[in-house]
């Protein structure tokens, strides 16, 4: 399957941050990182994959689906939001994940059993049953996606998810994300300013820039080449 963005347009208003962009995505595991600095339109693009926004003008298309995009990705794809705003504080994250996956019509006793299992992938089974809001800050980050993981979507969508973490707990949650792709051979797409997390885990780089994609860069890359490519497209 393939992912398309034709001509994807958003404006808020008269203000224009996304303008006219063409890309194609493989759709196949692997984790897309969305770059850019401060307000260059990494969320509005993740939001428009979720199909939480639609675009101004344009489309995303799918070999599934060529009309209503929004519709199809309401149920094919999960959307987790910086600072886990939509979690459920006093559930733990065995009941976050039971909860949005109902959301998203996976079978209770379907989503039961890979929760288990994923939560046993990912180590993370002793913190089940925490409540959520108890959690330390970097077990939050990881219940959020896991969360994401138990909606059994076609695409996980991650903004910004190692906010605030320390060096340590960054490469924890990398190497959480990497067993989501490795394990449950997801789709994952990560909005990110953290050059460390990301040169960690990502296979294909969107460059945001002037409301385009100016470069996309196919491969994984060491973080002193990723702060090089940065710096030689944003300075
Ligand atoms: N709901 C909204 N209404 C109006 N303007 C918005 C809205 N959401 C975002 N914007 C504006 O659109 C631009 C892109 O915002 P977006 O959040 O997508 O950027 P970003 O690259 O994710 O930024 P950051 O790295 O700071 O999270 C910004 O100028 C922002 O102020």
């Amino acid at each position: 399957m393939a992912l398309k963005f034709e001509q994807l347009t958003k404006k808020y208003g008269k203000k224009m941050v996304l303008n006219q962009i063409d890309l194609t995505i493989n759709v196949q595991p692997k984790v897309v990182g969305l770059i850019g600095p401060n307000g260059v339109g990494k969320s509005t693009l993740l939001r428009l994959i979720a199909g939480v926004l639609e675009p101004t003008e344009g489309r995303i298309t799918n070999d599934q689906v060529a009309q209503d995009y929004a519709k199809w990705a309401s149920s094919h794809t999960s959307f987790i939001a910086s600072g886990e705003r939509g979690l459920i504080n006093r559930l733990n994250t065995w009941e976050n994940c039971q909860f949005f996956a109902s959301i998203k019509g996976v079978d209770p006793k379907v989503a039961q059993k890979s929760i288990a299992k994923l939560a046993a992938e990912l180590n993370f089974s002793p913190n089940m049953k925490t409540i959520f809001q108890e959690l330390s800050t970097g077990q939050k980050k990881k219940a959020a996606v896991l969360v994401g993981a138990a909606m059994q979507t076609d695409f996980v969508l991650l903004d910004e998810p190692s906010n605030g973490l320390d060096i340590s707990a960054q490469k924890d949650l990398a190497d959480f994300i990497l067993a989501l792709k490795n394990n449950q051979h997801k789709l994952i797409f990560v909005s990110s300013h953290d050059t460390q997390m990301l040169s960690g885990v990502v296979d294909q780089y969107l460059f945001i820039k002037d409301k385009v994609i100016p470069r996309v860069v196919d491969h994984h890359l060491e973080e002193a080449d990723l702060l090089a490519i940065y710096h030689n497209i944003y300075s």
